[in-house]
């Protein structure tokens, strides 16, 4: 059996829809702390409410709850062996606010987070520890703070970056994932997995965060949508083709008739960057349109419709940046 002293020690940053439900399943077998910024307040008195279509509803949930990293090590007894990164993935500033609870050659720095060309600049950052690059599959909001709303599927593919690392620390955190009850595959090369996500998010994220539109209210609103939605996903298909990520039309058909199917039930999405804009927050643009385009061009793939999404989305993110 597990003692206080033998659970892993698992720190949160990014206590958002995502990471909470993650971090309340570890908190059955692991200590956890949460790392809170706007939620701080509500999270420290009440905790955290979770109503999920797969664990249940109204279930409460109590982890340490910190202001930021130093507090989180000022009060913690031993290393962190896992910080799980779950805030929006936007480049430039987290590796920096996470260093004070990451241990030299010892705590492991999980992504779990969209996007693709996310894990470099923590690996460039952490040199000495292992990075584990997590896929998310987890369609959650945060409304209001502190109450969790989670729909029909959780999964994690889990694999280490860059690929060729060692395995053992990746292999070890998905086993955590699965002895609490959650769903996790390792994978010895988890890009192909981001790549494949990211036939969704970044031909969706970017056109119903533009068009403040659902994912079928988009496909019903002209006799073109469908055609452009799939010229774009082939777009991203070309781009992951071209780094050797080999993913079929057909399996890009498949993942446009997942949104059509859903139009005579009228069960539209609202991706996670329409969320962000609603909200006024900043979006993941770069991790989850510009990256893809640079990577394109580097590739002389041709990816115009891609492009014209990314330049409309930035401008789009610097304009939610200055009001
Ligand atoms: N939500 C979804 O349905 C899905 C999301 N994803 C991906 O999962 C990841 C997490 O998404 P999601 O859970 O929706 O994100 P949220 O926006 O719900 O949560 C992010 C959290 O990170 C916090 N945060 C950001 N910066 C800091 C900081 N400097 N210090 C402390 N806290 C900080 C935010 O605090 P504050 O409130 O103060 O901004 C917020 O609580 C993203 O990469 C997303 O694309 C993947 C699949 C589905
Ligand atoms: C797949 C999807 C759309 C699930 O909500 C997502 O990853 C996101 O919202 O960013």
């Amino acid at each position: 059996m597990m003692t206080s002293e033998t659970r892993p020690k698992i720190l949160l940053f990014g206590a958002g829809s995502v990471g909470t439900v993650y971090l309340w399943l570890l908190s059955r077998v692991a200590s956890t702390t949460a790392v809170c910024r706007s939620n701080y307040d509500i999270a420290k008195k009440n905790g955290f409410v979770i109503n999920s279509s797969i664990f249940g509803q109204n279930i409460e949930f109590e982890p340490d709850v910190v202001h930021d990293c130093e507090e989180a090590v000022s009060k913690a007894s031993a290393p962190f062996d896992y910080i799980i990164v779950c805030s929006k993935a936007i480049p430039g500033v987290v590796p920096q606010l996470i260093s004070p609870a990451v241990t030299l050659g010892h705590t492991a720095v999980v992504l779990v987070q969209n996007g693709v060309g996310i894990e470099k600049e923590y690996h460039e950052f952490f040199p000495e520890n292992p990075i584990i690059s997590a896929v998310v599959y987890l369609p959650a909001t945060q409304r209001p703070a502190g109450v969790i709303k989670h729909g029909e599927v959780e999964k994690l593919q889990i694999g280490s970056y860059p690929s060729f690392a060692p395995d053992q620390h990746a292999d070890a955190f998905t086993k955590l994932i699965q002895s609490a009850g959650g769903t996790a595959e390792f994978y010895e090369d988890v890009q192909p997995k981001r790549w494949f996500k990211l036939l969704v998010n970044a031909s969706w994220n970017p056109i119903c965060a533009l068009t403040l539109s659902k994912d079928t209210e988009v496909l019903s609103s002209s006799d073109e949508a469908s055609d452009v939605l799939l010229a774009v996903m082939l777009e991203i298909r070309d781009i992951a083709v071209a780094y050797g990520y080999n993913i079929t039309r057909e399996e890009v058909e498949y993942q446009l008739g997942r949104a059509q199917a859903r139009i005579p039930k009228n069960a539209g999405i609202e991706p996670s960057m329409l969320q962000d804009v609603q909200a006024g927050r900043r979006i993941e643009v770069e991790a989850i349109v510009g990256n893809v385009v640079r990577m394109g061009k580097e590739k002389g793939v041709l990816c115009v419709r891609l492009e014209m999404l990314y330049v409309l989305a930035k401008a789009l993110d610097s304009q939610i940046g200055r009001s």
